[in-house]
């Protein structure tokens, strides 16, 4: 039984080393404005096609930036996709949606692409609202093939016939859901097909590792090709030392059935014969057939099979001609398939096949035409002012600081170390590292689990992403009162991502749960010494901090331990007018996090124009205890009161002050002072630059100024 041949060597594929700064002669791709226009290419079209869209990709993403290697990883699978389904009436969902650049290119935004991640431009990953083929709106891992199974089972239920295809890469495989997925399709006897992307690569080095664990899994056994009609065929692949045992003892049934078969008396042979078994003669491949339904059934090695999925692969995901053979042949399959691809990430551009997870994104390459390049003035030649450090760089310090001395100190990734600035503490303290990968609310309870032995966990963690661990924070960690504390990143807008990673909601689903201490730094320096403070509290904490930089505060490394729940008055901007005396008003701006620096700019800004006005700006430091007794001396003084958070305004710091206030007051007999709370609208805020987003939803100091200007006049 012939090999099946995983690397169908009979194309060539162009390979790329720098990204083209100039739009490369495409003649093929520049005729594609949907997918029927691929159908009516040849086999040796739709390679070149190949080509000419992987060149394209390299230099679109070199203008608008944004994620790389995937993309190039699905170049042939994407081709192949549109090839035989017939979208966009056969559901294709991506899974991520961060290497779904070249299907945007194949449904007709060819054209668009550079204004990917840009204001007004296309999105980072696949939205309904921007195209009919983009059939559901991705970002978060692992749910393409729930989406996928609901398609699947409204269309049973509608009596629509149409394909339903989930593209899974080998890191989101690593999450949950896509495991309580693949069993609900195959109990409800579902046609879903899952096409599994796997570069043995997700996003981090440690992930990338976790996944080919699992891919170690779900490799062995089978692998189950296709022949020239169609028809599968099991063939043996190399496989694993146990599995090569179990194939031993196989062999060895072989061999006495082989012997059984061939003692047999005639006139038994003629007696089966009569009953439909074929003589021994024909029987050379019964052994061949039993084993293989023996490993079939009894030995199902192959992940998949065992959950219930008809498997077929692995193939070569970069072989066009291989991939359109195979989806034409699964597409008439009724059940649940799964297609099992290897592709590589980062295909065709050597420095991104070389390195991957630096290659996972990249940010838009300068385009400095060479007649620009002479003309540059020497004295721009200045060395660049030293950026401010990055959160997540300040708190990859904090944990190689802590960790020096303090060896309780474990720290979890949910398969993000690069982008949470854990790469040096993974390397020096590689016995406290745990990247879970894409599996947040395993990681949340793995915290929880830890600290019941003393130790103590920090779950360093997206604040989007920690969205998918909520019951876990309060189930397995805030109600026991465990030691865990959560490093929050990506608190805040978050820019080109758009909505779907915005961390807008962290402080309101976290507020209301006893036992947590919720901190907000203004800057890196108070980032460094809040998760100090929270990390020496006792109990469950978080502290949450932005994408991006600092403001360039100088950190003082002396690991300081605020008071928990005291707030700290920034600036005081006194009223200068005439007529000052009797100040007319007295405004206290309570700013949370990042946001107090804006309110300084922006009280510094109003006392040109309120001259009479005295305006009290704070930080405020902590959400969760808030400081009670700034609000009742406030209160007492009928100050007028603004707060203002990078956070949804409804349930967010801004409540919680209200909440306080309303009732403090009703205690009190006290009036309710002028009040008005500054935050993210009840909407989501498009993608575009930081600075595009919080302009967008009145965050920035002209937005502030304005909003404030309400209570003012
Ligand atoms: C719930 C969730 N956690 C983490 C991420 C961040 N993330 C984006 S892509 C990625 C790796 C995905 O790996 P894989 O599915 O193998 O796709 P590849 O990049 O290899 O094409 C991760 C962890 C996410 N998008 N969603
Ligand atoms: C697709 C995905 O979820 C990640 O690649 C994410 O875009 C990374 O975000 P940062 O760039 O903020 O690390
Ligand atoms: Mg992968």
């Amino acid at each position: 039984m012939s090999k099946t041949k995983i690397a169908n060597q009979n194309y060539s594929l162009k390979n790329f080393d720098t990204i083209p700064m100039l739009k490369p002669h495409t003649p093929l791709l520049d005729g594609v404005d949907s997918p029927a226009d691929l159908k009516k290419m040849s086999t040796a079209q739709l390679q070149q096609l190949a080509d000419e869209l992987r060149e394209f990709l390299l230099y679109t993403t070199g203008v608008s930036g944004g994620h790389f290697g995937s993309n190039l990883g699905v170049v042939e699978l994407t081709i192949a996709l549109h090839y035989v389904f017939n979208s966009p009436k056969d559901q294709i969902v991506w899974d991520v949606g961060h290497q779904a650049y070249p299907h945007k290119i194949l449904t007709g935004r060819r054209d668009k692409l550079t204004t990917i991640r840009s204001q007004h431009g296309l999105t980072a990953f696949p939205e309904r609202h921007e195209s009919e083929y983009d059939t559901f709106g991705v970002g978060h891992s692992s749910t393409a093939i729930s989406a996928g199974l609901g398609m699947s089972l409204a269309m049973r239920y509608l009596g629509k016939h149409d394909k339903v295809v989930s593209i899974v890469g080998d890191g989101a495989m690593t999450g949950g859901m896509a495991f309580e997925a693949m069993n609900d399709a195959v109990q409800q006897n579902a046609d879903l097909i899952v096409v599994l992307n796997d570069n043995d690569m997700s996003i981090s080095q440690a992930t990338g590792g976790f996944s080919k664990h699992l891919a170690t899994l779900w490799q062995r056994g089978l692998a189950v090709d296709i022949d020239k009609n169609g028809d599968a065929i099991f063939t043996k692949r190399v496989i694993s030392s146990e599995d090569r045992r179990i194939r031993h003892y196989l062999h060895m049934a072989n061999e006495a059935l082989d012997d059984w078969t061939s003692r047999l008396p005639n006139k038994i042979v003629e007696k089966l014969a009569e009953k439909g078994i074929p003589k021994p003669s024909q029987l050379e491949t019964l052994p061949e057939k039993i084993a293989n339904k023996l490993i079939d059934e009894v030995f199902p090695e192959n992940l998949f099979k065992a959950i219930g999925f008809q498997y077929f692969g692995p193939f070569d995901g970069h072989d066009v001609a291989k991939l359109t053979q195979i989806f034409e042949r699964v597409k008439q399959l009724q059940g649940a398939v799964l297609v099992h691809v290897h592709t590589v990430k980062g295909k065709g551009f050597l420095p991104a096949e070389c390195d991957p997870i630096t290659y996972h994104a990249i940010t838009k390459l300068k385009k400095i035409n060479p007649a620009q390049e002479k003309s540059v003035p020497v004295d721009s030649q200045k060395p660049a002012p030293t950026p401010a450090k990055k959160y997540s760089q300040v708190f990859g310090e904090f944990i190689c600081d802590k960790a020096a001395t303090d060896k309780q100190l474990m720290a979890i990734t949910p398969a993000m170390a690069e982008g949470s600035g854990m790469t040096e503490f993974a390397k020096r303290f590689a016995s406290q590292f745990f990247d879970v990968a894409i599996a947040e609310q395993h990681a949340v309870t793995l915290a929880g689990g830890m600290a019941t032995q003393g130790v103590k966990p920090i779950v360093a963690i997206y604040s989007t992403f920690l969205q998918r661990g909520y019951d876990q924070l309060i189930h397995d960690v805030a109600l026991q009162n465990l030691n865990v504390m959560f490093a929050i990143d990506r608190a805040g807008l978050v820019g080109e991502d758009g909505a779907t990673h915005a961390g807008v909601f962290d402080i309101a689903f976290m507020r209301t749960v006893p036992n947590m201490v919720i901190a907000c730094p203004k800057d890196e320096n108070e980032c460094y010494n809040l998760l100090n403070t929270c990390y020496e509290h006792i109990g469950p904490s978080a502290v949450r901090y932005p994408r991006g930089n600092g403001i360039g505060a100088e950190i003082d490394k002396n690991q300081a331990m605020y008071p928990i729940g005291k707030a700290a008055l920034e600036q005081t901007i006194e009223a200068t007018g005439e007529g000052a005396s009797n100040v007319a008003k007295k405004v206290a701006v309570l700013a949370f996090g990042t946001m107090v620096k804006t309110a300084v700019t922006a009280c510094q800004n109003l006392a040109e124009t309120y001259p009479t006005t005295t305006f009290f700006v704070y930080n405020m430091r902590f959400v969760k205890p808030l400081d009670s007794e700034l609000l009742d001396t406030l209160l007492a003084q009928n100050c007028s009161i603004v707060t203002l958070e990078e956070h949804q305004v409804m349930g967010g710091a801004g409540s919680a002050v209200n909440e306080y206030l309303v009732a403090q007051a009703a205690k009190t007999s006290q009036a309710l002072p002028t009040l008005i709370n500054i935050g993210i609208p009840d909407k989501y805020i498009a993608h575009g630059s930081p600075e595009q987003q919080l302009a967008d939803c009145g965050l920035d100091v002209a937005g502030v100024v304005k909003q404030m200007q309400t209570i003012l006049s």
